[in-house]
């Protein structure tokens, strides 16, 4: 679905992505890494917003930042996530479902699939809660072919967290997902491959169930006795 051939993005004399090289696959998809790796800027690469410095990416074949054809097969969510502020939820998903040749009852779907019952009130007044759940939901508007989610367990209760890897469990086999997740215990059960990106280059990939460890001994949370 993505193909990153020697994918380098600099800001300034910042190199925020380094020469990546990667084939992203059908299939749940999860990237892991510090802060600052460049996991968002290999993201936004991804979906056009960036344009790379140099080398190249292709999302289904096509390059991100020229064919904006190419983007109504994919959902997306950035982090943190942003709307405008004066628009309601309903609002928010009905242009995203209308942008993409689908009607209001695409939202009354996706409403429902995530239990949005705060659609009518403006997003200005949502809690950080409310606003991941609409932003996550938005990803999922329009039947996209790869939904794109950064951070979608950010800022949820635990009953939520559960109900998103469920959804995400069932959806798996009608879509696929590529995801950004500093909490990355809960989506074991449906990650098929794993991604770490840190100091701007790809330093580990494969099949996730040969890498849990490897990323457990990488990220184990640091804690004193
Ligand atoms: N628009 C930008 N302008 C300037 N620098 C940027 C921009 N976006 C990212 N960077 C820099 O690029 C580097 C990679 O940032 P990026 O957001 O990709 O990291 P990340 O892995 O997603 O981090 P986090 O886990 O904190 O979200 C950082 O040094 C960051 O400061």
């Amino acid at each position: 679905m993505i193909e990153a051939k020697n994918l380098t993005k600099r800001f300034g004399r910042i190199v925020a992505l380094d020469g990546v090289t990667v084939e992203i696959p059908e299939g749940f998809n999860l990237i892991l890494g510090p802060n600052g790796g460049g996991k968002s800027t290999f993201f936004k690469l991804a979906t056009g917003v960036y344009r790379p410095t140099s080398g190249r990416i292709a999302l289904f074949g096509k390059n991100p930042w020229t064919d904006a054809g190419v983007k109504r097969k994919i959902g997306v969510s950035y982090d943190p996530v942003s709307f405008p502020p004066l628009i309601s939820g309903w609002e928010w998903l009905e242009f995203i479902a209308r942008s993409k040749g689908f009607d209001e009852s695409e939202v009354e779907r996706v409403g429902k699939l995530f239990q949005l019952d705060f659609l009518d009130e403006r997003t200005s007044n949502y809690s950080s809660g409310m606003l991941k759940k609409l932003a996550v939901a938005q990803a999922f508007v329009g039947a996209p072919k790869l939904i794109m989610i950064d951070e979608p367990l950010a800022n949820i209760d635990f009953e939520t967290m559960g109900r998103f890897v469920k959804l995400f469990r069932k959806m798996k086999g009608e879509t696929s997902f590529l995801v950004i997740s500093h909490i990355w215990e809960p989506l074991k059960p449906v990650v098929d491959r794993l991604y770490v990106i840190s100091n701007g280059r790809l330093i580990l990939q494969g099949e996730a169930r040969e890498l849990w460890d490897e990323v457990e001994r990488l990220f184990r949370f640091p804690v004193s006795e």
